[in-house]
């Protein structure tokens, strides 16, 4: 066997060389050829491996060049800088290393906290400029403040156990926190509103997704307190930059700290210069301990996959065997998008998921498809969930787990059923794969459906009242939103009933907001697949 090539086109610690070169595999260290897209382009089609931080782009360019490329291993967490369906639809694994930098970057919230606080980089600059400016800087102190957690997840939490030693009052706003989690946490849960009502300090660490995007914009910011300081250690895209510099510049905000920004690498951003503004080149994960960490990490489960063919921290693909894969697949498939149908209706605490396999589908690697349908369910929220990970995470948020195997009990050869209970509700979706290899849904909350999942969709419960579809037509073609396929569903006439609709192009807003008003309408939610 000719042994495989791995290019290490980032600044990993060296300590990833040695790993490949003792696991018998070839690697070639370019430390700065990320930041080089074309060079990448014309030598990416002699690896088989490539090892990366944010500095490289994996665009579907790059990948689409990569023609023995078969794993991307990311020495770190964040993989927005990988395009992962590029990466999927060629067959790339994509593998990160979730918890190697949590500790350092935690610290970095902590440090720009503190610096925040006492104004440290600006009265560094003042006093080596010979300037001796002691009544310039007059601090906060941060004993007894507030500080808002956006985000309690691997770094969130980490940073409410070392704000708590620092004896500050924490509370947390995190979709997937439950009580009893953040009651070990010593954390107190609360809504956003009041985490930005109550807060001295407000700290991000969410992932960055459609639903976090800005998540601190203006009217964030108008509800903040006087004086609120901002400390963004997660990902540029979550601030509105804009906004920011104009809360900073009234003194509605009279601080901000920021390691990460809307554009990477940031040489120009207009919050630069400002007086109450510290910023780091995105640095949260440099610490030599965790770039250790995460180097040897990801060198080693890079080798086991080339080598052995092993999977461990996949973004998106499960754990099987060569085997195993062909037959699984189809329901691989369908397990994820079960789960993201859930997920992307789900807003509260999720307290238990059961998943039922009934038929042919009970006798396989059901473990993998649970884990598939977590990672589905999850990844709405939590970005970057994997489909290792996926069930460690949702067994540290509290949420029981159960897998029922049924014999051949339902009309299909092999059915999957999802049922989440959340704190408000129940909610059950189930799916088959037919012959033509494509998932399907077949049933919503008890409802007989046959739909597949298009990448775009809207979903909407009524009543079954005359008058609602042509309403909802209308709508659509006034928003020149063109239908793709359109099904629809009830218990019984006149009592309640789903339309799930494939629309081509993304749902606006506006549009939702019109559907949900009209009077039928109990629930209209766009999803994407
Ligand atoms: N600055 C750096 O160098 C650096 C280093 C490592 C990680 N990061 C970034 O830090 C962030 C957090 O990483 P992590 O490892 O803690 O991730 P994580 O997945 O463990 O935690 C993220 C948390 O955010 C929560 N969340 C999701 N949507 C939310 C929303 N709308 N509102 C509030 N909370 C929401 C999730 O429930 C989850 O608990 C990521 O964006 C990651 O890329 C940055
Ligand atoms: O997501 C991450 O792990 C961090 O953003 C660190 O990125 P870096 O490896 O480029 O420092």
């Amino acid at each position: 066997m000719t042994k495989p090539k791995v290019l290490i086109s980032d600044a990993l610690s060296p300590a990833a060389v040695q790993i490949f070169k003792d696991r018998g595999i070839e690697v070639d260290f370019q430390p700065n050829l990320g930041k080089d897209k074309d060079k990448l382009a014309d030598i990416i089609g002699d690896y088989d491996g490539l090892a990366i931080r944010s500095a490289t782009k994996a665009t579907a360019k790059i990948i689409e060049r990569a023609k023995r490329l078969k794993v991307i291993g990311r020495a770190g967490i964040g993989v927005d800088n990988v395009e992962i369906p590029a990466a999927t639809a060629k067959g790339i694994i994509v593998m990160n290393t979730p918890f190697g930098n949590s500790i350092t970057t935690a610290e970095h919230a902590i440090t720009m906290m503190l610096s925040l606080a006492r104004e440290i980089p600006q009265a560094d600059a003042s006093t080596q400029a010979g300037k001796w400016e002691k009544n310039r800087f007059m601090g906060v102190e941060i004993t007894g403040k507030t500080l808002g957690v956006i985000g309690c997840g691997n770094i969130g939490s980490i940073v409410c156990d070392r704000a708590q030693g620092l004896r500050m009052k924490v509370i947390g706003f995190d979709p997937f926190l439950t009580e009893e989690r953040a009651l070990d946490l010593g954390v107190e849960k609360v809504e956003l509103d009041e985490l930005l009502k109550r807060a001295d300090f407000i700290t991000l660490h969410t992932p960055l997704t459609d639903k976090t995007r800005n998540i601190i914009d203006a009217a964030a910011i108008a509800k903040m307190k006087q004086g609120v300081r901002i400390i963004n250690c997660a990902r540029g895209g979550l601030i509105d930059e804009q906004a920011l510099l104009e809360a900073l510049d009234s003194k509605h905000v009279a601080g901000a700290a920021l390691d990460v920004f809307a554009e990477e690498p940031a040489t120009s951003n207009a919050l630069f210069g400002h007086a109450n503004v510290i910023c780091t080149p995105h640095l949260g994960a440099s610490t030599t301990e965790a770039q250790e960490n995460v180097a040897l990490q990801i060198a080693e489960q890079m080798s086991d996959y080339l080598l052995t063919g092993a999977i461990s921290n996949a973004i998106n693909f499960p754990s099987i065997t060569a085997e195993e894969a062909p037959k699984l697949k189809p329901f691989i498939a369908l397990a994820e998008k079960l789960g993201s149908f859930a997920g992307q209706l789900t807003e509260s605490s999720i307290t238990k998921i059961q998943i039922t396999y009934e038929g042919q589908v009970a006798e396989m690697k059901t473990r993998a498809l649970t884990s598939a349908v977590l990672a589905g369910l999850l990844r709405p929220m939590l970005g970057e969930v994997n489909v290792v990970s996926a069930p460690v995470i949702a067994k540290e948020r509290g949420m029981v787990v159960d897998e029922v195997l049924r014999a051949g009990e339902s009309d299909y050869e092999s059915l999957i059923t999802v049922a989440v209970t959340t704190e408000h509700q129940d909610r059950a979706v189930s799916g088959t794969v037919y012959a033509d290899g494509k998932p399907r849904l077949v049933d919503i909350k008890g409802i007989r459906v046959d739909a597949e999942f298009g990448k775009s969709m809207i979903y909407v419960t009524n009543e079954d009242k005359p008058g609602f579809i042509g309403k909802f037509a209308s709508l659509l073609g006034d928003a020149k939103i063109n239908i793709a396929t359109f099904h629809l569903g009830r218990v019984a006439p006149g009592s309640d009933a789903i339309a799930l609709v494939e629309v081509d192009g993304a749902v606006p807003a506006e549009l939702l907001a019109k559907i949900q008003a009209l009077p039928q309408v109990k629930q209209a939610k766009a999803l994407a697949f």
